[in-house]
């Protein structure tokens, strides 16, 4: 075990953590009772050790787990362990909780710190410091620490990075809990009473949830345009003209599907803003709630927005490589050869040179664009703009580059649809069904910005400016208005 291993022998941990004293262990020393002698247990003493606290360990085998632990600590029966200290943590699982009611008069008027955590969100109906605090009603239960795994208390105070969020009934002990917390280096977050465990306990389970929705309607849009343009340029040639267009599978037709993927993803980012902006206008108020699909929608724009420009990226990564694929001068070198054969000695095509170098401008100016949203919904430098100035990235710019990547699509792929054989108007290529989410965003937006339109809409937002919180102090609606929401 890796907690084991770093504390090496007694002798040495003596040597190497601790900081100041003859034996280490401050003159004003203040002594941290820690229940169980696990994976947490022994990191938080190397924490605690570290930042100048003397720690006794309580355990139901003390000489075995003696081992595991700096001299310096004392390891020693439960009872012993707790009259000892006033802060205790308690590093067993919730499970074994129901041991400590024997200890139940020892305990009393102590500060219990519960640093469990479950294995699933919301596994128990109360939160394991309720369940804590229930069975051993005369101590302070706080909560804390559950968020910081072993492996970062053992990594010590140099990483003062990790918050910790902290919450109890008692005001004191959270506040002694908040106090040591920040001399372990760590960033205190008052929480407030113990009902707020329960989302502390399932903080570290979370799994990139705000990720989530964005996520699945990215991966549905690529595998739709994906299998799309399999069908329509590989299998339908294939059963056509017996082609065999097999080989465009993983560039061609990946780079298709990102393109497409990318500008869908913008879209949405934009198209939420412009529904909440007419469900102000139909209701004639801001003070009414959105459905809630559209307020998830508008909650989730900077990941659709971040999923966008990642499409994007990848996609001028793949347009770079194309001319190093094989079938690529394969496929030059027979054209320079029938171009011979035919006697043509320049095949210059102004309209041609003009198309490309048009799409590849429009597309290098939108990643441009795109990568400067991305790099403004960074927290740190978002926080360096004003709102107007972070309005006008987001806003502004950000249809901008809607605008300049739907021009790229369009000259990409204007010429190339009346040039196909089959299929023309049943199956539209990729380009043209990348064109239409955008076209309704830009021309939405055109409408926004009529005159009567706008006017209507400034008049709604001057009405929530002056009242909105004497009219309707639980309106959602004016938290995620369209102007307040992070863009991207
Ligand atoms: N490991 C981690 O990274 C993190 C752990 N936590 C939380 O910290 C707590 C401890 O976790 P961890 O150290 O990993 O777990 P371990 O299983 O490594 O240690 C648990 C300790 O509990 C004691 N124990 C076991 N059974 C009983 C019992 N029946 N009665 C009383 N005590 C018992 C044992 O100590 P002894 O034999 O000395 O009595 C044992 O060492 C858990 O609640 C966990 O959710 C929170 C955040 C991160
Ligand atoms: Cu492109």
């Amino acid at each position: 075990m890796e907690s084991i291993t770093m504390m090496g022998s007694p002798k040495n941990v003596n040597e190497s953590f601790l900081p100041n004293g003859t034996n280490g262990i401050k003159e004003d020393k203040t002594t941290i009772g820690i229940l169980g002698s696990g994976d947490f247990a022994k990191s938080l003493t190397i924490r605690l050790i570290r930042c100048g606290y003397h720690v006794v360990i309580g355990s139901r085998e003390p000489k075995c787990a003696a081992d595991f632990f700096p001299h310096v600590v004392d390891v020693t029966h439960h009872e012993d362990a707790i009259l000892k200290a006033n802060i205790i943590f308690v590093a067993i699982h919730r499970e074994h909780y129901s041991s400590l009611w024997d200890l139940k008069h020892l305990l009393s008027g102590k500060i219990l710190v519960d640093v469990s955590n479950n294995m699933r969100v919301d596994q128990y109906p109360e939160s394991n410091a309720e369940y804590l605090s229930s069975l051993l009603p005369d101590c302070y239960v706080v909560k804390g620490f559950n968020v910081v795994s072993a492996w970062t208390l053992q990594l010590g105070p140099k990483d003062a990075s990790s918050q910790v969020y902290i919450c109890s009934n008692n005001v004191q002990a959270r506040h002694h809990v908040i106090e040591l917390a920040r001399q372990m280096n760590f960033i205190p977050i008052d929480m407030g009473t113990l009902s707020s465990s329960r989302e502390i306990e399932n903080l570290p389970l979370r799994l990139f949830t705000p990720w989530k929705g964005p996520v699945v309607i990215a991966i549905s849009l690529a595998t739709f345009f994906f299998v799309y343009s399999f069908i329509r340029d590989i299998i339908h040639p294939y059963f056509k003209n017996q082609q065999s267009d097999f080989y465009k599978i993983p560039i061609e037709i990946v780079n298709k599907t990102l393109p497409v993927v990318a500008i869908t993803l913008l879209s949405l980012v934009y198209l939420a803003g412009l529904l909440a902006a007419a469900h102000q206008l139909y209701y004639g108020t801001k003070y009414r709630r959105f459905p809630p699909w559209l307020e998830n929608w508008l909650q989730c724009r900077k990941q659709l927005g971040l999923l966008s420009f990642f499409f994007a990226v990848v996609h001028v990564v793949y347009s770079m490589c194309l001319p190093m694929r094989r079938s690529e001068r394969y496929s030059f070198l027979n054209t320079a050869y029938q171009q011979v054969h035919g006697n043509v000695g320049n095949s210059w095509n102004e309209e041609e040179v003009w198309r490309v170098e048009m799409y590849i401008s429009f597309g290098i100016m939108s990643l441009g664009l795109l990568s400067l949203l991305a790099v403004t919904s960074i927290p740190s430098v978002n926080s360096a703009l004003n709102w107007r100035e972070f309005s006008f990235i987001q806003s502004t710019l950000g249809y901008v580059a809607l605008l300049i990547s739907t021009f790229h699509v369009l000259i990409y792929g204007w010429k190339r649809a009346f040039e196909e054989e089959y299929y023309r108007f049943y199956t539209p290529p990729n380009f043209v069904l990348a064109l239409i989410l955008p076209t309704i965003v830009i021309l939405g937006k055109i409408v926004l910005l009529c005159p009567c339109v706008s006017k209507k809409l400034r008049r709604i937002k001057r009405g929530w400016e002056k009242s909105h919180f004497k009219e309707n102090p639980s309106s959602t609606a004016a938290h995620i208005s369209p102007e307040r929401v992070t863009v991207m």
